[in-house]
């Protein structure tokens, strides 16, 4: 069994006639950190509200941590826990309040509750905060409330939509960490982010959406590795000349070449750019330049996702 299982997943809004999600499938596995990303309208967060028991789809079946989301979904909120991109705090409560009050919704016994709430105020860095009223907090410390009050029932899966949207640096990373620790822990999370690094770095695999389908699903290397010229060698030349990208061209394990600014051309190859740099030198061979700089670098998730989703604003 794993932690999520989608299948066959399809939402038509009501006055939309394009589906939100069409028929998608795909399964989260137990512990993992699983990444959704797709450009706004893609259907990640109509595909999270039907895990998380808030929107209900036109068809599908969808199982968390073996509990049918559908048919129990009062048995569903007891094993997965949201976190929401925006602030959805009571403001009248202090964070101490905020973290028992979720919990004894869930039904956890009162010194536990209070057990709780002290690690994860904790864990959080919170604890010189706990009396405090959640209305003067900022984006940061508003965020980190919440993932606390998320864990307060100890969830076995937490969705986590847009985990560093808005927040500085500092907070960024410390929420990075915190769900390196959770996934340590066992806790399966699935986060849905627009950032690319944060994707690259966070998740084991992730999924990449677009128009309500999935478009591909893999580790993050394993995507960046399928895209033909994953790796590029950018030349300086120091004598911009066009017969040169022609010459470059034409060298066998070059997949595409691209003519920068500056008389810089950019060479995308599957190959080791370490063995093709000798080929590319000899090729230019016999043309009036000379080679003043050669930079190595690998394409990333975004390069993924932007061959994927193409470049247009939504
Ligand atoms: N309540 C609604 N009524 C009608 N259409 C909706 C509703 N909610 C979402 N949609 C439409 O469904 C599609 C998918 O939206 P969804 O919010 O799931 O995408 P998303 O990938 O989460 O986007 P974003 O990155 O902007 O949050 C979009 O075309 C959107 O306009």
């Amino acid at each position: 069994m794993n932690a999520v299982e989608v299948e066959n997943l399809t939402k038509n809004y009501r006055g939309n006639p394009r589906a939100a999600v069409d028929g998608i499938s795909f399964e989260v596995r137990h512990g993992e950190v699983f990444g959704m990303l797709g450009p706004n309208g893609a259907g990640k967060t109509t595909t999270v509200g039907v895990l998380t028991t808030r929107v209900r789809p036109s068809g599908g079946r969808v199982v968390v941590e073996g509990v049918d989301v559908l048919r129990e979904p009062t048995r569903a909120r007891q094993v997965l826990a949201v976190v929401p991109q925006r602030t959805n705090l009571d403001r009248s409560l202090s964070i101490r309040q905020v973290l028992q009050c979720h919990a004894a919704y869930h039904a956890v016994p009162r010194a536990e509750r209070r057990r709780r709430a002290d690690e994860l105020l904790e864990r959080m860095g919170l604890a010189d905060r706990a009396g405090d009223r959640t209305d003067g907090l900022s984006g940061g410390q508003a965020q980190r409330v919440m993932i606390a009050r998320a864990l307060m029932h100890e969830p076995r899966v937490l969705f986590l939509d847009e985990p560093s949207g808005g927040l500085d640096p500092q907070s960024r990373l410390f929420v990075h960490e915190r769900v390196a620790e959770l996934r340590e822990r066992g806790v399966t999370v699935v986060l849905t982010t627009h950032q690319m690094d944060e994707a690259a770095k966070l998740c084991d695999r992730v999924a990449i959406l677009d128009h309500g389908k999935v478009l591909a699903l893999d580790t993050p290397g394993a995507l960046v590795r399928e895209l033909p010229g994953s790796n590029t060698l950018t030349l300086a030349l120091d004598s911009a000349e066009g017969a040169a990208a022609a010459a470059l061209a034409a060298v066998e394990t070059v997949e595409r070449v691209e003519e920068l600014p500056g008389g810089r051309v950019r060479l995308y190859t599957s190959h080791d750019p370490g063995e093709v740099l000798p080929t590319v030198v000899k090729a230019l061979a016999g043309h009036d330049l000379t080679l003043a700089g050669v930079e190595f670098a690998r394409l990333g998730l975004e390069d993924v996702f932007l061959r994927l989703t193409g470049r247009e604003l939504r």
